[in-house]
């Protein structure tokens, strides 16, 4: 038998792959579609049965990704944790206000784990197609971030069974454990675009140090206060059995400086929720509203700071009503165009509605564990319907600084539970109106070395000064009353 060179061989394969390839091009071409479809899901099903891993993607968001899957939280700070020991591309984020570096996976990176002996692969990747689709939301079809875990079929069940419980467990003890708490704001619509979508609200580290140990108030009042705070935190069941969502509202009004924006850092601290701080005047229209109340997290404190500010929510739902009956009225059609487009830019606003909407509507309850609380000077000015209970559930006034709330202001600035001139201040305080804010800034000492007398005796003066003004002002009221009633009895002798 003649030996075969290596010169033929490669002459033979070469025209083998070029005849497969060849059936392969006329199978394509000429093969019905049907036929071609049975195949290519053969040739799926053979490649499958060598392979002998098995895959999971989790995305960031799923369904109509109005919420982030709590899944992919979970698992991303789990491997935030573990990637910066097993990770060789990691990205970093300065978190705690510039203190800390925090570490995680760069987009697809790969990790390996080991998980009771068993291998186990973590990728992250991001899905990027070419849709030509415009998608409000911060991450879109187009921008789909997920995490993949591999592992080999034998451990199936160990993987679905016990070490995805595991990683879930593992993820929401270090988010409580590294839990940062923030005050967000709302970042205007035109910042919501482009390539890289940006979330609708911004964030610093909240670190407000107000509690309810230093705010000054009625005692009894305050303790109140507390309690129904601890109540609602506790409360998920008890809102369960009566069919009514997780969240409550406080309107908290009074004067500047009695203390009103401090409570709202109180009542975080104090339950440890995240602040959103809601400027009204940056969101365009209702629907924008409710966008950002869908990404606003459990745990949270929605405040909307001088609400009668914010939005002519006295008058507008009375002016719409007037100018739709005018636009019926209107015959020039000119002129009904014109109001029609006026209109249509009213529209644009957030409205009462919008804002009723906003607090007790049915996406309200998406979420749940949240307080939204309104701050205002006047109160009288709202809209009842807006401040009904059941909205705003709780009204809470603060007010001027009573003796009980300068003796909370004197431990917390100079320290002092107790002194003889306390009794002049007391006395004083009842006689005028000062506010919280008043008070502690006289109380606060200018110069160093500073002592105790000279504190008190600052505020003393300033309570005098305030207590004449206060009175030379009621002395020329009655002058001009009488003046008035001078004059109306002059014209009536007449
Ligand atoms: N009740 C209070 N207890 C302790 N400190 C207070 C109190 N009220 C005011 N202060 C002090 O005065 C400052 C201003 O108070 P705050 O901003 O809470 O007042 P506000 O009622 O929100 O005023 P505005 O109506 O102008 O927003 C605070 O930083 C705090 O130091
Ligand atoms: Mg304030």
């Amino acid at each position: 038998m003649m030996m075969m060179g290596a010169g033929e061989i490669w002459a033979g394969m070469g025209s083998t792959i070029a005849a497969v390839m060849f059936v392969y091009a006329m199978f394509q071409q000429y093969c019905p579609s049907v036929l071609r479809y049975q195949f290519q899901n053969y040739s799926r099903w053979f490649i499958n049965l060598l392979n002998p891993y098995i895959s999971i993607s989790f995305y960031e968001y799923t369904g109509e990704r109005y919420q982030r899957s709590p899944v992919y939280a979970d698992i991303e700070t789990y491997l935030t944790g573990n990637s910066s020991q097993l990770a060789r591309r990691l990205k970093a984020d300065v978190v705690d206000d510039g203190k800390d570096l925090l570490l995680s996976m760069e987009d697809y990176e790969e990790i390996t784990e080991n998980y009771n002996g068993v291998k186990l692969w973590w990728a992250s990747r991001q899905s990027v197609t070419t849709n030509q689709t415009i998608s409000f939301y911060g991450t879109d079809a187009d921008d789909r971030r997920y995490y993949v875990l591999t592992f080999h079929r034998r451990h199936r069940n160990l993987v679905t069974e016990k070490y995805l419980k595991h990683v879930r467990e593992q993820g929401k003890k270090m988010k409580v454990e590294n839990r940062q708490r923030k005050l967000y704001t709302n970042n205007k619509n035109e910042s919501w675009g482009g390539y890289r979508k940006k979330s609708m609200w911004s964030h610093v580290a909240f670190e407000h140090p107000s509690t309810f140990q230093t705010l000054a108030m009625d005692p009894v009042k305050k303790k109140e206060i507390v309690d129904d705070l601890m109540t609602f935190s506790k409360g998920k069941g008890y809102y369960a059995k009566v069919g009514k969502a997780w969240k409550r509202g406080y309107l908290l009004y009074g004067p500047p400086g009695t203390g009103k924006s401090s409570m709202v850092a109180a009542m975080a601290n104090l339950l440890e929720y995240d602040v959103y701080d809601l400027e009204l005047t940056s969101v365009t229209n209702n629907n924008e509203l409710k966008k950002l109340f869908i990404e606003i997290s459990s745990k949270s404190i929605i405040v909307i700071e001088d609400i009668d500010c914010s939005l002519d929510l006295t008058g507008q739902r009375k002016e719409g009503d007037k100018k739709e009956n005018a636009d019926h009225e209107e015959k020039n059609p000119i002129v009904k165009m014109a109001k029609k487009a006026e209109k249509s830019a009213e529209d644009s606003k957030v409205t009462l509605s919008g804002l009723l909407n906003f607090i007790d509507g049915l996406w309200s309850s998406c979420g749940g564990e949240r307080l939204i609380v309104f701050t205002t000077n006047h109160v009288e000015k709202l809209d009842p319907a807006l401040i009904r209970r059941g909205r705003m559930d709780k009204h809470i006034e603060l007010s001027f600084c009573c003796f009980e709330g300068f003796k909370v202001l004197a431990n917390n600035y100079l320290d002092l539970h107790s002194h003889p001139l306390f009794e002049t201040i007391q006395s004083l305080l009842h006689d005028t109106q000062m506010t919280p804010a008043d008070v502690a800034e006289n109380l606060m000492p200018k110069v160093v070395p500073w002592d105790v007398e000279t504190c008190l005796n600052n505020l003393i003066e300033a309570l005098m000064k305030v207590k004449e003004e206060a009175k030379s002002k009621a002395e020329e009221e009655s002058k001009s009353i009488n003046k008035e009633e001078a004059k109306v009895a002059e014209s009536s002798i007449q």
